[in-house]
């Protein structure tokens, strides 16, 4: 079983990262990870912030000479903008005299509606917002992809399994039916702006978010993650949560601002009828010694009966409109219960780009997880021999 967690604020000194559970040989180094944080900060869209901070990653356990040993892999995320908040995010008492004359410790007493402010400050009893939004902040999320990008390096050398995302909507503006990345596609929607694979629709994404940030608005949209090479039977039918599907959309759901998940076609399979809503099976002739089989479409995304069934694994996730909306937006202010108007600091017009990367690395932790379920293992050799082995056992693939 891979387990992991964060920790961390987002304006504190680090975020902390523990993937545990995944076998000795894994090829990693700090470099890798580099590479997928720095991707989670592009895009048209983001805020100042993206660009003023930067990510530094150390690899502090779990991982010798460029290789994983076997042990908890530990990650941390240092935050260059630290020196600025040592003494507000202080971990141990700081004199009051001292916090007094920090305008940065003012308490945040006008929560944003669409953020976790105001529930947060209900349920844990604090009549300041800001232990709430340090945690609930999407900052956290550099810490998944920094995990992500081990358990990607894990599928890519046991099974040759590539994950990839894109945009396929970015508030009314969507990609048109049938745009499908291939394995090696991410780094060509890297280069686009808004991470769409279509450059047409690329650039009316483009001009909406130019649009709203001209207005003093925010927006959201809709990513794809498509996943090549997988093979048949990760998750099962037996029990809910061991079906593939419901831990995707769990993992995905978890994901700061998202409000829907779906698999395949998903909403639009359920408007279909049944003739044409399912993938046929053809049998396509022998080869080395199986059976193979094939479907004529993928309506599924990959996925039948909680399963893998071989084809490209394809799950969705929407993304709310950014809640931190510069027009401002009503509240209360909890310490005078008058009307006012929701905090409003520097914030993303649209992060639909850059959440791309992070649901690349919700799934591709998922999927580690279930292929360790799989074919167990505890180096990378022994797991792809497994993997092998299954494979060539199936009468019919
Ligand atoms: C990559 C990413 C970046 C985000 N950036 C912002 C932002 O700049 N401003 C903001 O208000 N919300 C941003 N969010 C969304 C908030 O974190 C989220 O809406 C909030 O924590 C409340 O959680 P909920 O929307 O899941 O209810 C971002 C989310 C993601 C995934
Ligand atoms: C810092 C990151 O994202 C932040 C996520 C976020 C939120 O409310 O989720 C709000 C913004 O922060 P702030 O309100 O402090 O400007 C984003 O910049 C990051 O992704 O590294």
């Amino acid at each position: 079983m891979l387990r992991w967690l964060t920790a961390g604020e987002s304006h504190g000194q680090q975020l902390t990262a523990i993937l545990e559970g995944l076998p000795a040989g894994v090829e990693v180094q700090t470099s890798d990870i580099d590479v997928q944080l720095a991707r989670r900060r592009l895009g048209h869209g983001r805020g100042a912030r993206m660009s003023f901070e930067q990510d530094e990653v150390t690899l502090s356990g779990g991982v010798r000479h460029g290789r994983t040993q076997g042990g908890p892999i530990a990650i941390q995320v240092g935050n260059t903008e630290w020196p600025k908040w040592s003494t507000v995010m202080s971990a141990d008492p700081v004199d009051a005299d001292v916090l007094a004359g920090q305008a940065r410790n003012a308490p945040l007493t006008r929560p944003r509606p669409g953020h976790a402010d105001l529930a947060g400050m209900q349920k844990y009893g604090f009549g300041d917002a800001r232990p709430v939004l340090e945690r609930a902040s999407a900052r956290e999320t550099a810490a998944r992809v920094a995990l992500g990008a081990v358990a990607q390096a894990f599928l890519r050398q046991v099974l040759g399994v590539e994950v990839v995302s894109h945009v396929v909507a970015i508030g009314p503006v969507v990609v048109p039916e049938g745009v499908l990345p291939g394995p090696q596609d991410n780094a060509r929607i890297d280069e686009d702006p808004v991470r769409c694979a279509d450059p047409a629709t690329s650039e009316r994404m483009i001009a909406e978010i130019d649009d709203v940030r001209k207005n003093g608005d925010t927006l959201g949209g809709v990513i794809e993650v498509v996943v090549h090479g997988l093979p048949p039977g990760l998750g099962s039918h037996v029990h809910w949560d061991r079906r593939l599907d419901s831990r995707l959309a769990g993992a995905l759901m978890g994901v700061q601002s998202v409000k829907a998940v779906e698999v395949g076609d998903g909403l639009e399979t359920a408007r279909r009828r049944g003739s044409v809503a399912h993938d046929e099976i053809d049998y396509a002739g022998p080869e080395g010694g199986q059976q193979r089989v094939q479907r004529r479409t993928d309506r599924a995304g990959g996925i039948e009966g909680g399963m893998t069934n071989g084809e490209v694994l394809r799950v969705r996730a929407a993304m709310k409109p950014i809640s931190t909306v510069p027009r401002a937006l009503a509240t209360v202010d909890t310490a005078t219960l008058e009307p006012a108007v929701a905090i409003n600091q520097r914030s993303d017009a649209c992060a639909v780009p850059r959440g791309s990367v992070v649901m690349e690395a919700m799934v591709a932790l998922v999927l580690a997880d279930a292929v360790l379920e799989k074919f167990g293992g505890d180096s990378v050799p022994e797991t792809r021999r497994n993997a092998r082995a299954y494979l060539d056992s199936l009468p019919i693939r």
